[in-house]
């Protein structure tokens, strides 16, 4: 080292001073990242399970491209603009209402880019500098089973948390802004890889409206007028005042395709409700499940409970069988799979009863429930206190069947140019004379309107047609229903036909009166 003209102990000193003042730069510079961190920020954190995390990330897929500082490691995923779309690239893959392409052409795709797990990202919000950090974590009390789950913090900087308040806000108004004028439904998730049954969003669909349902008589009314008074603020006190459970049930029974879905869907749209949708036949449904789905339901909402008659589950009381406890024998009925009627059931008779109206179940909210049996119904469940108003679905009388024409080629009701209507379209008036046409022409009691739907459909544009097609697609059906049509070209006994229509000379339909419809 002399040799080289350097004092040895000069050297060490150097070395050493320098190990000190990287290490004290690196303590002091972490020690001052992390008094940062802990006293000169402010953070919020958003859990996956919480609506708000699907809410923040359509926000910044959608709001924020420009914002978003993506470093170097990110998500990137397919996305589909559909134009008018209802959540359009909904990073929580929400499903599209009709389909994509089924009934607004070809979406239109485009990459979007989203935070990874792990990783830090920066966001400019209103001139402050937001860090978003996606992590996954365990559940700590249950972690050797739970899986891992995703959370997202933010953090802003400055010790005043309101910029965090004010963005998580903005998310919140944007997706109501968004979901207005939509009815949301939400689907039961089972227990899958140690987690808990949870509903989840499944779809936003366009309200439907109550006057594009058509049944017959007054039950519609009777229908929103009920519910009108159950959900008055002062109808839950009077319901507590008398120590009764705030809940109101309704059976929507009738074949399938006459309108139950329809109505529960129309009615939540009109009071602005959630649905919460469950179909019993769910494979791994079971008490314990159903009880906790019930017990997670928002106090105001229609829960939608399908089937309840559905086909893979029955009661398989054993009329043998002793009971073992004071219960009715009817809530010892219990639901397996009609297949294998020794299988255990998955929720059983009292399970069912108890979610509907245990003491854990949720007050304020409206049961429907759907059947096309209700003769299979156990009179326990469908008991006064569990459905109070009952609605029965009909095969279409003549009146529904004109009500359907009009409700799909009125103009008032129709979007015309939604559906490109040929010029020469007949005026309301002439629209009006062929729902009565069409009326005359179909036979009352034997279709469902779902079927009268599917034929207008076909001709969405020319209400002549359907008119002029209702006689041949009557009788086209006569296989298919076991009933008996005559089609007649010459005036005859019978409902009156459909003539001169457009000009051309048309069958006239002969129902045999005496041929009992098979239903
Ligand atoms: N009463 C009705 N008024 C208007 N449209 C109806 C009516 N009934 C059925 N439809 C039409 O038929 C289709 C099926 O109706 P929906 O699903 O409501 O029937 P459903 O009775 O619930 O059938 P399922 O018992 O099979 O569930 C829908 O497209 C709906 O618009």
């Amino acid at each position: 080292m002399r040799g080289l003209g350097i004092d040895l102990n000069t050297a060490t000193a150097a070395v050493m001073i320098s190990t000190v003042l990287i290490t004290c730069y690196n303590l002091s510079s972490s020690t001052i990242s992390w008094a940062i961190d802990k006293y000169y920020t402010a953070s919020v954190r958003i859990n996956s399970e919480d609506a708000l995390f699907r809410d923040f990330f359509i926000w910044l897929a959608e709001e924020q491209t420009e914002e978003l500082d993506l470093s170097r490691v990110f998500n990137a995923r397919k996305t589909a603009n559909v134009p008018g779309d209802l959540d359009s690239g909904s990073p929580m893959g929400e499903e599209y209402y009709g389909g994509i392409g089924n009934v607004r052409g070809k979406p239109i795709y485009r990459v979007q880019y989203l935070p990874a797990v792990g990783s830090r990202y920066y966001l400019r919000y209103r001139g402050h500098k937001i860090r978003i950090l996606m992590d996954e974590v365990k559940d700590s009390i249950t972690m050797h089973r739970m899986p891992l789950r995703k959370i997202i913090w933010l953090r802003s900087y400055g010790r005043d948390p309101r910029v965090l308040k004010e963005l998580l806000e903005e998310v919140l108004s944007k997706s109501n802004a968004r979901d207005q004028g939509k009815t949301i439904v939400f689907h039961a998730t089972m227990s899958t890889h140690g987690m808990p049954p949870r509903w989840e969003r499944a779809l936003a669909r366009p309200n439907r409206s109550m006057e594009t349902v058509i049944l017959d008589g007054a039950q519609k009314e009777l229908i929103i007028r009920d519910i009108e008074e159950y959900i008055l603020p002062a109808t839950a006190k009077w319901y507590a005042n008398r120590g009764l459970p705030y809940r109101r049930g309704y059976l929507l029974y009738g074949p399938p395709g006459t309108g139950k879905t329809s109505l529960s869907m129309a009615l939540a749209g009109h009071f602005n409700l959630e649905v919460y949708a469950l179909s019993l036949s769910a494979g791994s449904l079971t008490d314990d499940t159903l009880a906790s789905l019930f017990a997670l339901l928002p106090s105001e909402c229609i829960v939608l409970l399908e089937d309840v008659d559905a086909s893979n589950v029955k009661r398989t009381a054993d009329p043998t069988a002793t009971p073992t406890t004071d219960m009715p024998s009817s809530l010892l009925n219990s639901f397996a799979p009609s297949h294998t009627p020794s299988s255990k059931p998955s929720v059983s008779f009292s399970g069912l009863l108890n979610a509907i109206d245990g003491a854990a179940s949720r007050e304020g909210r409206i049961l429907i429930m759907t059947t096309n049996h209700r003769e299979r119904l156990d009179p326990a469940l469908i008991r006064p206190g569990r459905v109070d108003l009952q609605i029965s679905f009909e095969y279409a009388t003549r009146q529904v069947i004109e009500s359907l024409f009009l409700n799909l080629y009125d103009v008032d009701i129709g979007d015309r140019e939604a559906l490109r209507m040929p010029d020469g379209f007949p005026p309301v008036e002439r629209i009006l004379e062929l729902a009565g046409e069409f009326g005359r022409a179909l036979p009352e009691g034997v279709f469902t309107p779902a079927e009268i739907q599917g034929l207008l459909l076909m001709h969405k544009k020319d209400p002549v047609a359907a008119v002029a097609a209702a006689g041949e697609w009557a009788r086209g059906k006569r296989g298919e229903k076991g009933v008996e049509v005559e089609v007649q070209e010459a005036e005859t006994e019978g409902v009156e036909g459909v003539e001169n229509v457009n000009g051309v000379s048309h069958a006239k339909v002969l129902w045999d009166k005496e041929a009992e419809i098979s239903r």
